[in-house]
């Protein structure tokens, strides 16, 4: 299956997951993740989840749930009520993803890793979700706590115009230049000389400081 990936900004709104189980649960971490209001419809729940973005409406679903609504998830274990949940969100246009797999929805999620505002997704496009998570691990182990810093150059470096906005591959090929040199892993280890130097030889940037980058606190 050939999926096409997005990334949505869901801050603010409202979301509705049916069915509180483990897989109802990770969704609803997930959306509250993303800034998202998430409303719950179930009789049970089992995590205690205390956030002022959740609410949860203790009952089964019923026809008319999806109200408001702009992204609806049918987790429950009975795969006739995630049906009908289905079958509500497409007459109501919303778009629908269904836990118990199928063709029923219209969205898969992917294994999901994030490194401050880098976000690393991983799907099988339903194939096998437990690789999707052991790929998304094996890959977030090469991504570590330095690539924060090596996003805040990066777009310190954009947002200085370094280049002009049409030349996306200039801007592209400076940052290989910089990675190829160990850009991280002079990060990770707190090398702020050398990456100064780095900055000089391939931007012409005379430093962190130039950047507005003071201190490189310790990393975790
Ligand atoms: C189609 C999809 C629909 C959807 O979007 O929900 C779907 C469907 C189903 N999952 C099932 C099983 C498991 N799912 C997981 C885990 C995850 N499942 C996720 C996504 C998806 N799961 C979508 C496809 C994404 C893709 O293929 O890439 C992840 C990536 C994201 C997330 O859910 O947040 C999350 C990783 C969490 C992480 O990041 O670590 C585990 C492992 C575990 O729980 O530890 C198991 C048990 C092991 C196994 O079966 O592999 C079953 C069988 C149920 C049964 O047999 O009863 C179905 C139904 C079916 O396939 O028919
Ligand atoms: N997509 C995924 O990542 C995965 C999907 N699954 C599938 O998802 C289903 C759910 O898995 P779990 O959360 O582990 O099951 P679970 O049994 O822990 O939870 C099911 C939840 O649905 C609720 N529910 C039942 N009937 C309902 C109704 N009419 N209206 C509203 N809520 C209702 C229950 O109260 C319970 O909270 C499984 O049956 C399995 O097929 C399983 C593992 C992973």
């Amino acid at each position: 299956m050939s999926l096409y990936p997005v990334m949505l900004d869901l801050r603010d709104r409202l979301c509705l997951v049916v069915g509180g189980g483990r897989v109802g649960c990770r969704k609803i971490r997930g959306l509250l993740a993303a800034g998202a209001r998430v409303r719950l419809v179930s009789p049970a729940c089992s995590e205690r989840l205390t956030h002022p973005a959740f609410e949860w409406r203790q009952r089964p679903y019923r026809r008319g749930d999806l109200a408001g609504a702009r992204l609806v998830f049918a987790a429950t274990d009975d795969p006739a009520v995630n049906r009908a949940v289905a079958d509500e969100a497409r007459k109501m246009g919303v778009p629908v993803n269904v836990a118990t797999g199928g063709h029923d929805g219209d969205l898969l999620l992917p294994a999901v890793r994030r490194r401050g505002a880098i976000v690393l997704a991983v799907s099988t496009g339903g194939g096998s979700p437990a690789l999707s998570a052991v790929v998304a691990d094996r890959l977030f182990q090469q991504l570590g706590p330095e690539w924060e810093r090596v996003l805040e150059i990066a777009s310190r470096l954009r947002r200085r115009s370094l280049t002009s906005p049409k030349s996306a591959e200039y801007n592209q090929s400076i940052l290989r230049q910089l990675l190829d040199d160990g850009l991280a892993g002079l990060l990770r280890s707190g090398r702020r000389e050398a990456v100064d130097e780095l900055l000089r030889r391939h931007c012409g940037v005379d430093g962190l400081a130039e950047l507005g980058i003071d201190s490189l606190e310790p990393l975790p």
